[in-house]
Order: C-alpha cells, then sequence, then structure tokens
C-alpha cells in the first residue's frame, strides 16, 4: 500500500514538473489576466499572426483582458499596457528590451542604438539628440524647402485627371529630407532614391514578416542582397562625407557619429537606424494626411485657410510654424487615427510593480501606444478623422500621456519628433498651397500595421492647381 502511495506520489509529481517545463504559461505570475501559449516553441506567435499584426492583436486581448495583461511572444512572457495612467508609472524606464526588437538585427546590427541599454545607451542618445534638437532643426528648414519645392514643380507638369502614386512622392521626399539635412547628401537623381527606396522596402518588410515566420531560402538571398546594396550606399556616403566635410562650422548627426563613435560597425548600424527610422515615419505621416485631406475636402479647405491667413506668400519656418495650430491638429490627428507607430517597449532587470501586479525582472512591457490612441473611452468614435479633437481646449480635457505617438518613456521617447513635424509641415504647407488634393474614387484603403503603418497598397490621388 505505501509503495502505492510512493508511486501515485511521485507520478503525480513527475506529471506536474513536466507540465511546469512544457507550458511556460504555467509558470506566469499569476495576476495578470492574459493568455496561455498555444504552442510551447511559439507561445502566442499563431494568434499574433492570424491577429493580422501584433497591434491588432493586442487591441483585441486588451479589450478582452483590460489594461494590463500578459501573452507568450515564443518562449518569452511578455506583459503589455494600455492606458495613460499605467504609461505614467512607467515613464522613468529607460532600457529597451532586446527580445522584442531583435528580429531587426540583420538589418541594423546588434551594436545599433535601439539595442543599446544603461549608460551606453544614454550617452549615445544624449550625443545624437544635439543634431536633432530645437535650435538643429531651425537649420534645417531651407533643404525641407527646397525637397518640397522639387514635388510642387513635378506636380505643376501634371494635368487634373492624372493619377498621382502618394506614397511614392511622400517618401522619396521623406528620404531626400533625411539624407541631406542629416547625412549632408543632396542626391539629384532620382533613379538613385527610387532604387534605395525599393531595396529598403525588401529589407523592412522581410525583417517585419520575421516577427511571426521564418524565410524561406528565396527570401533569405533577395533581403541579404538588398542590404548589401543598401549598406553599401550608406557607406560611401560617409567615407564621401569625411573626405569632404565642409569647412564652416557646420555639424550634422553624420559629423557627430563619425566624430563621437570609433567603433566602424556601430557607426554604420546608427547610421542606417536613423535613416530607416527617420524617413519610413514621416513618410507615412504625409501619406495618411494627404489621404485624410483628400478624402475630408471642408479639413482641408480649413487648413488652407489657415495657412493663407498665417502665411501669405511666405514659406513655413520656426518663426512662423508655432502660428499654424490647425496644421499642427491635422498632424495630431493623422498621427492618431492612422496609428503611425504602433508600440514601443521597456523592461527592468529588477522585480517591480505595474498596476498593483508584480512583473518579474528581465520581462518586457510593451506600451501599447496604439491601442490608447484608438481607446473609445478617451477618442469616442476614434476612427472618425477629426482634427477638432486637438483643440486646445479638448486637448486640456485629456491626460497628457494619452496621446503619446513618438512614446514616452525614459527620456527615449522618438528623438525624431521635431524634426518630423518641422519636415511634414513644410511639405504639407508648400504642396496645400498651389494644389487641391482628392481622392481617386473606387479605392478600398487598408491599413497594415507592422512597426510603423502604412497602406496596404499605393494610394492614387488627383490634384488640381489653385
Ligand atoms: C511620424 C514620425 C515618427 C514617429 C511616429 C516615430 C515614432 C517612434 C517611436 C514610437 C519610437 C520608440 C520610442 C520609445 O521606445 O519609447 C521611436 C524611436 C526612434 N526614432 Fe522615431 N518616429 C518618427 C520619426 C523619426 C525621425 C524623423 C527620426 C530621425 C530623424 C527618428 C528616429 C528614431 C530613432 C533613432 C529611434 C530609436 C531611439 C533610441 O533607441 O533611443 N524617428 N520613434
Amino acid at each position: 500500500m505505501l509503495e502505492y502511495a510512493i508511486f501515485v506520489v511521485t507520478f503525480v509529481l513527475a506529471l506536474l514538473i513536466a507540465f511546469i517545463y512544457f507550458y511556460p504559461g504555467s509558470i506566469k505570475p499569476p495576476s495578470i489576466p492574459g493568455l496561455q501559449p498555444t504552442t510551447k516553441k511559439d507561445g502566442n506567435l499563431t494568434d499574433i499572426s492570424r491577429a493580422g499584426s501584433l497591434h491588432e492583436f493586442l487591441i483585441d486581448l486588451h479589450k478582452t483582458f483590460g489594461n494590463i495583461v500578459s501573452f507568450w511572444m515564443g518562449q518569452k512572457f511578455v506583459v503589455s499596457t494600455a492606458s495613460p495612467e499605467l504609461f505614467k508609472e512607467h515613464q522613468g524606464v529607460f532600457d529597451r528590451p532586446p527580445e522584442l526588437f531583435n528580429f531587426f538585427e540583420p538589418l541594423d546590427g546588434p551594436k545599433c542604438i535601439q539595442y543599446a541599454n544603461g549608460s551606453d545607451g544614454r550617452n549615445r542618445r544624449a550625443i545624437y539628440d544635439k543634431a536633432l534638437s530645437h535650435d538643429a532643426i531651425r537649420k534645417y528648414y531651407q533643404s525641407f524647402q527646397e525637397v518640397a519645392d522639387e514635388i510642387a514643380n513635378k506636380w505643376l507638369t501634371l494635368t487634373n485627371e492624372e493619377h498621382v502614386p502618394l506614397g511614392m512622392y511622400m517618401s522619396d521626399f521623406a528620404l531626400k529630407a533625411v539624407l541631406i539635412t542629416l547625412f549632408g547628401k543632396n542626391i539629384k537623381d532620382d533613379k538613385n532614391i527610387s532604387e534605395f527606396r525599393r531595396k529598403y522596402y525588401i529589407c523592412w518588410t522581410e525583417m517585419e514578416k520575421r516577427l511571426v515566420e521564418s524565410p524561406d531560402s528565396t527570401r533569405e538571398k533577395d533581403f541579404e542582397d538588398a542590404l548589401n546594396s543598401l549598406k553599401k550606399q550608406i557607406i560611401k556616403m560617409m567615407t564621401d562625407r569625411e573626405k569632404n566635410r565642409p569647412n564652416n562650422g557646420e555639424e550634422i548627426l553624420i559629423d557627430i557619429i563619425l566624430e563621437k563613435i570609433e567603433d566602424e560597425e556601430m557607426q554604420l548600424s546608427d547610421s542606417i537606424t536613423f535613416i530607416t527610422g527617420g524617413f519610413d515615419t514621416t513618410a507615412n505621416l504625409l501619406t495618411w494626411a494627404f489621404y485624410f485631406l483628400a478624402s475630408h475636402q471642408d479639413v482641408q479647405q480649413k487648413l488652407y485657410e489657415e495657412i493663407q491667413s498665417v502665411l501669405g506668400k511666405e514659406d513655413v519656418d520656426h518663426t512662423n510654424i508655432g502660428e499654424l495650430v490647425y496644421l499642427r491638429q491635422v498632424q495630431d490627428e493623422t498621427l492618431r487615427c492612422a496609428v503611425v507607430a504602433p508600440w514601443a517597449a521597456r523592461f527592468q532587470d529588477c522585480d517591480a510593480q505595474l498596476g498593483g501586479h508584480n512583473i518579474p525582472k528581465n520581462t518586457p512591457v510593451i506600451h501599447a501606444l496604439g491601442v490608447v490612441l484608438q481607446d473609445e473611452k478617451i477618442w469616442p468614435l476614434p476612427n472618425k478623422f477629426d482634427p477638432d479633437r486637438f483643440s486646445p481646449e479638448n486637448t486640456r480635457k485629456r491626460p497628457a500621456l494619452a496621446f503619446s505617438p513618438f512614446g514616452f518613456a525614459g527620456k527615449r521617447i522618438c528623438p525624431g519628433y521635431r524634426f518630423s513635424y518641422a519636415e511634414a509641415s513644410v511639405c504639407m504647407v508648400t504642396l496645400l498651397k498651389k494644389f487641391k488634393v482628392h481622392m481617386v474614387e473606387g479605392q478600398k484603403v487598408i491599413p497594415l500595421y507592422g512597426l510603423v503603418t502604412r497602406p496596404a497598397d499605393e494610394i492614387w490621388i488627383t490634384i488640381s492647381k489653385r
């Protein structure tokens, strides 16, 4: 009888140990509501893939389980937060969890600023932030204007009926703007710009796909070829700048990278990050902004009237941008409604508390920025494009962190946010002064939510001269 009892106890214990081993969900901190892993290897990756994207998965998860939820990315237990109050509790956290971003490592390399934590990350941010400070941005307006004028001149040659590929124009604008102002490279040849953009998209879409599935050999090869070609172009840009740096005291981002960072691999990685992080985000902000303006003629007209009354024939620059209040409302509502960058993340190397729950050390905590931007309790009818949500009066009624499209935590919010507003303002003002934009009828515009949100297909507009 005793042997039988020992056998039963041992058997039950063995079962328990096997269960704990094979199902990491069973050892998760019990107090955080959320999903058990569907499989041991992939956790909830299949659920994420089924939802379409991490952002859409998080929308459903938070709707079901509340503002703080948990799930499994592969074998990693992950927490996600989605309220201004929870964001506030995490406002001081700097370090970014490598697990959630290292699928991008083949693109920007393991030494890039995105994965730099602790004092290394803080020091590099302090160095680079100088190139994107309030003062630094002032000197970029002239270059933004030149690139925006190039588009305006091209649009002047088009007829009213011609279909214009909006995303392509906005990507070319944003890529040229970053290369000229931060890398001192004025690429006049549009073929080179299109080629750079094409290679970049091969790399980027491959990286986003790898979040949920491994590549086959053809995809692997296409990615490697595109990446090598991109790297070659960027290295050439860096060596050209090193050899031909103007001796007028001008110091732009690339000069700072070359001067202050000794490790060549790190120089390349950070250059890739600033180019890719800098152009695709603003390109999509602009694409979505013109899309909303083309499909809301009343908003476009109101914005045009503001531009006329504030600027008349003047260009926008650092002295008058603050007066274009409605322009900023349109940009902010675009960032909110299109959810241009849906999420950020942090982790702590010690046990911590969040929303009254224990968060074990090294647990990645997602900041579900996009879920909050579409929370109907904060933004009634969240899918409606309505720039008046950002009137000073309405803004005062909301908690500050309800609108955090550039992140909010640990003095590590997007370093390019001022750059982006300035660049987008110059482009929008220049084109809207000269043209009305209209949608080509019959398009179904579907957002693809990756690390950046883009339209699934090109958006086609027509333009008419004012
Ligand atoms: C619409 C425009 C943009 C949006 C919505 C956006 C959004 C973001 C977000 C959400 C983050 C993560 C912040 C966090 O972890 O808390 C980020 C990081 C970053 N962004 Fe942006 N961004 C934009 C434009 C730019 C531009 C124009 C640049 C460069 C010129 C840039 C460079 C970067 C870099 C380098 C990082 C990583 C910084 C670090 O690791 O410390 N971004 N951005």
